[in-house]
């Protein structure tokens, strides 16, 4: 596979992020380049390596195979309409990481041919150990399948979905997940100190906590169920509070969370159509 020019529109966290991971994959430096209309957040990307940095999205793209637009949903329209000419003239494909903005309303910018890869990442592509969903449009030919795979797979896991509405469930689960896993170490840190812990006492072994249970369940092949059984011993401490978390409806609290998340995905869509 020959190494794509790629193009960021828009160089904050997750273009930071994921240009890291390309650099640390072999990606040579020469063939990236980013364009933010703010020096600092250009800055802060020379610093992972010699990329060309632009403040106009049209110079940036000009050229390139590959143009990746990682700018917030609501100046998704400017950006589209700087990078226009330049990725009908190069023929290049577009992947959109922006929550909400759909294949739909980027082919009215850009035009009905374009080749299209709508993706939802995470943040902990920050340490490499991202999870990406793509969704490819029908102009996307092997080359550049194989193109996005690569460069999100430069930050973790990634996984294609076959129907554009499924990453609405992406969103619900790993793009928004981050938070939920954050949220519920906060609550364990608070309820430890409510026992008599110290803060930092608590703080410290929920975090521990967390990073063993998520590698107990990402690296073994034992499933979930099973690693939980494993815990709770019969008539032991953590049936006591499994039982009060079943009891008090937290299958369904969590299922009423990601459906609103899932719902927030799509009416940000019709919003931003
Ligand atoms: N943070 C998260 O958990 C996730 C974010 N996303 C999506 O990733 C996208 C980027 O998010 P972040 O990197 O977190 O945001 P960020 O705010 O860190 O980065 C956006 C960058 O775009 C630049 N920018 C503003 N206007 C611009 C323009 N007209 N042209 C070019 N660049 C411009 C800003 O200066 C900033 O550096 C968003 O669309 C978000 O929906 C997707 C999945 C997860
Ligand atoms: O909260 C949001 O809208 C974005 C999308 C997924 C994570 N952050």
């Amino acid at each position: 596979m020959s190494t794509p020019t790629i193009a960021f529109i828009g160089a904050g966290n997750m273009a930071r992020s994921i240009l890291g991971g390309l650099l640390e994959s072999g990606h040579p430096a020469g063939s990236l380049r980013a364009a933010d209309p703010f020096p600092d957040s250009l800055e802060q990307l020379r610093a992972l390596g010699p990329i060309a940095t632009f403040t106009d999205n049209a110079e940036a793209a000009r050229g390139a195979d590959v143009v990746i637009l990682a700018v917030k949903p609501q100046v998704m329209a400017e950006a589209l309409s700087a990078i226009a000419s330049q990725v009908a003239e190069n023929n290049a494909l577009v992947i959109s990481i922006a929550a909400g903005i759909t294949v739909d309303s980027m082919r009215a910018r850009l035009g009905d041919g374009t080749a299209i890869v709508r993706c939802m990442p995470n943040t902990p592509a920050l340490l490499g150990c991202g999870a990406s969903a793509l969704y490819a449009t029908g102009q996307v030919g092997p080359a550049q399948r194989a193109h996005a795979e690569a460069i999100l797979g430069a930050v973790g896991i990634v996984e294609w979905v076959d129907s554009e509405s499924a990453l609405d469930a992406i969103t619900a689960l790993s793009g928004s997940g981050p938070a939920y896993f954050f949220l519920l170490m906060e609550t364990m840190i608070d309820a430890g100190v409510e026992l008599g812990l110290g803060r930092e006492t608590a703080t410290v072994m929920a975090r521990q906590t967390a990073l063993g249970a998520a590698r107990m369940a990402v690296e073994g092949d034992v499933d979930l169920v099973e690693l939980r059984r494993r815990v709770t011993s019969p008539g032991g401490t953590t049936q006591a509070a499994v039982e009060s978390f079943e009891a008090s409806g937290l299958r369904d609290t969590v299922a009423r969370a990601m459906t609103a998340a899932a719902e927030r995905a799509a009416e940000m869509a019709r919003e931003l159509a």
